[in-house]
């Protein structure tokens, strides 16, 4: 029998769009801007280290928050769209609307089920808006906090001055202490640095004094600069694909309903 191709997660996100084929153990991944144009893309198509995922992959399955790019997406690849509402179905709902629950975030409260079944425990995602989720034993979503992320932080500065520059996120050890900055981007630096580690522990310290027991996941691009900071605080793991693992669930599911077994 020849060997079943494997299947390819495409998770759009605000800032950026992830392939991810899975595979034993990683997954491998191409991650770019997320596409604002027919253009880019065909941009995207062009890109050889994406051409080769795609080249590979079995089933190719789609999800998101930017409903514009999706539909970009799915009009030039053969990409099968993740239902939100079977995702949604898959845990009781504090949310309301329900539907209104961004994809992400129900992918990383099934991939934090599936890792920790039974467990009460809290996602914390920064990437373009940081977000905090409540998951009650596996099962209950409580609901959660939504943050400006930091480049957010940083684009809101400049746009809201004159005289602020616009500079990017990363880079540079992430905010500790005390510490004041002697130049412009310094400042703007530390201070969108304390910001995040702040509302964090103030969110953080919150939760855990309501649900002493809960685990901690922490994910998305921004995290790994925050990492040293913030595991110096709270038992935090880090999970890397917390949103294509929850993809894989429910990819998984949808077959699984279609009698062809797992992906
Ligand atoms: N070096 C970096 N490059 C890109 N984004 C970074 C970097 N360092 C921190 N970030 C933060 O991570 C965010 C992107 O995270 P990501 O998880 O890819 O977001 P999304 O899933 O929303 O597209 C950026 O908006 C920015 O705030
Ligand atoms: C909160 C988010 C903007 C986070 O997006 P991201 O930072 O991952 O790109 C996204 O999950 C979203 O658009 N949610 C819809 C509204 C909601 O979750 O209530
Ligand atoms: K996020």
């Amino acid at each position: 029998m020849p060997e079943a191709r494997q299947p390819l997660f495409v998770h759009v996100g605000n800032t950026h769009t992830v392939l991810a084929l899975a595979g034993v153990g990683a997954f491998r991944k191409c991650v770019l801007p997320t596409p604002r144009s027919p253009a880019d893309v065909e941009a995207l198509q062009r890109e050889p280290a994406c051409r080769e995922l795609l080249d590979a992959a079995g089933a190719c399955y789609l999800g998101g928050v930017v409903p514009e790019a999706m539909q970009l997406l799915a009009q030039r690849l053969p990409l099968q769209p993740l239902s939100r509402r079977r995702a949604a179905s898959l845990l009781d709902m504090d949310y309301n609307p329900p539907d209104s629950l961004g994809f992400d975030r129900l992918c990383k409260l099934l991939a934090a089920a599936a890792m920790h079944p039974g467990e009460t425990t809290i996602v914390v995602d920064m990437g373009t808006a940081t977000t905090i989720d409540l998951l009650l034993e596996a099962r209950r979503f409580a609901g959660g906090l939504v943050m400006p992320g930091e480049q957010a932080c940083l684009d809101a500065l400049h746009a809201a001055t004159a005289l602020l520059p616009q500079l990017e996120a990363g880079g540079g050890e992430a905010y500790r202490s005390a510490g004041v900055g002697t130049k412009t981007s310094e400042c703007m630096h530390l201070g969108v640095d304390a910001m995040i580690v702040g509302g964090l522990r103030q969110a953080l310290d919150g939760l855990l004094s309501a649900h002493p027991g809960a685990g901690l996941l922490i994910t998305g691009g921004g995290a790994e600069r925050f990492l040293p900071v913030l595991q110096g605080l709270y038992p935090l793991r880090y999970e890397a694909d917390l949103v294509l693992r929850g993809m894989q669930v429910l990819a998984g599911l949808e077959t699984a309903a279609l009698g062809r077994g797992d992906p």
